[in-house]
């Protein structure tokens, strides 16, 4: 199974860009998409769902064209807009079942499938109540639900652990993992911390372009000896801001204790190497200019 995207383009009306030249190669596995608001991560989530068409470029699912022929990914996807929409008279139950209809799934195994996929997201005892009861968390796991209905190979979540407790995103988690052994997952966020625990990659992106990707590991490693932590009077903090990257600090009464990103530690006794973290590689590399 193998997602090729190549030279992917949206340009939107008045000049609006969503993408700009995209590629990228994704094959089984978690791929998590990074990147700050507007980066364009939706814009190509879209474009792999066939919801949304490319100004340019092309991607091919197991060697077919998929933006000729949406249909070849159509039957394999399952796809958590961002904005997903319920119908709040239905039950979980018979929103389910209407999902399946619309995709063409049917047979005696969908009642089956449908009560474990409702167990799966932890909603079987409120499966008989109207959406429109529900919380923003647990519409959300509707909506995760219902892209797994047709045990798809390729699983598109647009920012899917939005309004999860954190329970739940330990059990959304689990869910995804056990998907990923036989399917491309691709989840996006702009929360760093939702996405390192779960992806075996990630993807980061800034203007519409991809600017790294590799394992969590690969990435963060590549901030080895640039991650400090000092502290710094109150009154030093706006100085220190225009020469560093502060990726953390915390405020105390007589002064901040600050995590920060440099190419030299200056040989300052208050001032102690650490080890990096994914966050601060995303920091340096969605803030650095390109
Ligand atoms: N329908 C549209 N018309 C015009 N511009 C758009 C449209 N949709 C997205 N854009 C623009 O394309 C760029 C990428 O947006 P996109 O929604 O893909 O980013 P994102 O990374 O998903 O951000 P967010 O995390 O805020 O959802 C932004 O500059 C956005 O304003």
């Amino acid at each position: 199974m193998e997602l090729e995207i190549k030279n992917l383009t949206k340009q939107y009306n008045k000049g609006k860009i969503g993408l700009a030249d995209f590629s990228v190669s994704i094959g089984k596995g978690i791929l998590g998409l990074l990147g700050p608001n507007g980066a364009g991560k939706s814009t190509l989530l879209k474009i792999i769902a066939s919801i949304s068409k490319p100004t340019g470029g092309t991607i091919f699912v197991n060697g077919e064209n998929i933006i000729k022929n949406p249909n070849a990914i159509r039957k394999i996807l399952g796809y958590l807009p961002q904005d997903f929409g319920v119908y709040p008279n239905l039950n979980a139950y018979e929103f389910l079942t209407y999902m399946a209809a619309l995709k063409g799934i049917g047979g005696h195994g969908l009642k089956k499938r449908i009560e474990i996929l409702l167990d799966g997201v932890n909603l079987t005892a409120d499966a008989k109540r109207p959406i429109g009861s529900y919380s923003g968390g647990m519409k959300q796991r509707v909506g995760i639900a219902q892209a797994l209905l047709n045990d798809p190979k390729v699983l598109i979540f647009d920012e899917p652990t939005v309004g999860l407790d954190p329970e739940e995103r330990v059990r959304f988690r689990q869910l995804i993992s056990e998907m990923a052994n036989n399917a491309i997952v691709i989840l996006s966020s702009h929360i760093v911390s939702d996405i390192e625990t779960i992806a075996d990659e990630v993807a980061i992106m800034k203007n519409g372009m991809l600017i790294d990707k590799g394992s969590p590991a690969a990435i963060t490693k590549k901030m080895e000896g640039k991650v400090f932590e000092t502290s710094i009077p109150h009154a030093e903090l706006d100085g220190f801001r225009s020469k560093h990257l502060v990726t953390d600090m915390s405020k105390q009464p007589d002064h901040i204790n600050l995590r920060y990103i440099s190419d030299t530690s200056h040989g300052n006794a208050n001032i102690k190497g650490v080890n990096p973290g994914l966050e601060d590689a995303y920091l340096y590399l969605t803030q650095k200019q390109y």
